[in-house]
């Protein structure tokens, strides 16, 4: 088959195509987790193991702005590590994934050492930090784009949770409220990005598969709970064991 080049608005085309078919929204455990099916001790896994992919953004964002030419996109990249690690007054998103984590009955300690984290959840995260740091900008703010497709997974995520489990509160997914308007702000700017210096089929094939390579990030951290929390229950050694918590 022949590539050719794309009109911008058909590679967005394209990349919502890659969100509806990849995106983890239809992964079986986000699904579970969504409709109430899942116990406590299978929520926190999800908790504790979902910090790390937060603590790591930051750090992505931050290899990322280094390497970014002009101060007005620096402008812009710079508010992600704001909305993230806070600005000393209001905190971050990390300091209140980590109200999340205690909300669900973790030890925030525990959670902050991420020594109890799956080593498939580490080497999933820490492949998407090393992709951004080592990939060209253009596949780099690319990866970040399924944002575009988070504010929908995170409403259906906090009524469905609400609904399905009554120990849950408001308070404990107030890490949420924020994303539904900075997820749009951010896939917003990096997909005009996007479409605009996508502009050799080259670049277009590589920021398709850089997205294709996020939801890969994705889906691969959500097998790994499936695999140790759900079914068959391999947790491997030394990972967060909900039966011999508490
Ligand atoms: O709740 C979700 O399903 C979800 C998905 C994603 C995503 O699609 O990468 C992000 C987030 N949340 C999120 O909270 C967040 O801070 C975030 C940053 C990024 C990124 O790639 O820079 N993705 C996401």
């Amino acid at each position: 088959m022949t590539v050719r080049l794309l009109l911008p608005d058909e590679l967005e085309a394209e990349l919502r195509q890659i969100g509806a078919t990849r995106y983890h929204n239809l992964h079986p455990f986000h699904r579970l987790l969504h409709d109430g099916k899942l116990n406590q001790g299978q929520v926190q896994a999800w908790a504790l193991n979902r910090y790390y992919y937060q603590s790591q953004i930051p750090a992505k964002d931050a290899t990322l702005l280094a390497r970014l030419p002009t101060a007005e996109l620096r402008r812009e990249w710079r508010r992600r590590l704001v909305d993230h690690d806070g600005d000393g007054s209001v905190p971050g998103g990390v300091a209140r994934w980590l109200k999340l984590a205690e909300g669900v009955g973790l030890d925030p300690a525990l959670v902050e050492s991420t020594s109890a984290i799956l080593p498939a959840t580490r080497f999933a995260v820490d492949a998407y930090v090393h992709f951004v740091r080592d990939r060209s900008v253009l596949e780099a703010v690319a990866s970040s784009l399924t944002e575009m497709f988070s504010p929908t997974i995170i409403a259906e995520r906090v009524s469905g949770m609400l609904a399905g489990y009554a120990w849950i509160t408001p308070e404990t997914l107030a890490y949420f409220t924020p994303r539904l308007t900075q997820a749009p702000q951010d896939s917003e700017f990096a997909l005009g990005f996007v479409k605009k210096h996508a502009d050799t089929v080259e670049r277009q094939q590589q920021v398709l598969a850089a997205l294709r390579f996020k939801c890969d990030v994705l889906w691969s951290q959500l097998d790994a709970l499936y695999l140790a929390y759900v079914a068959p229950g391999l947790v491997p050694p030394g990972a967060f064991n909900p039966a011999t918590q508490s």
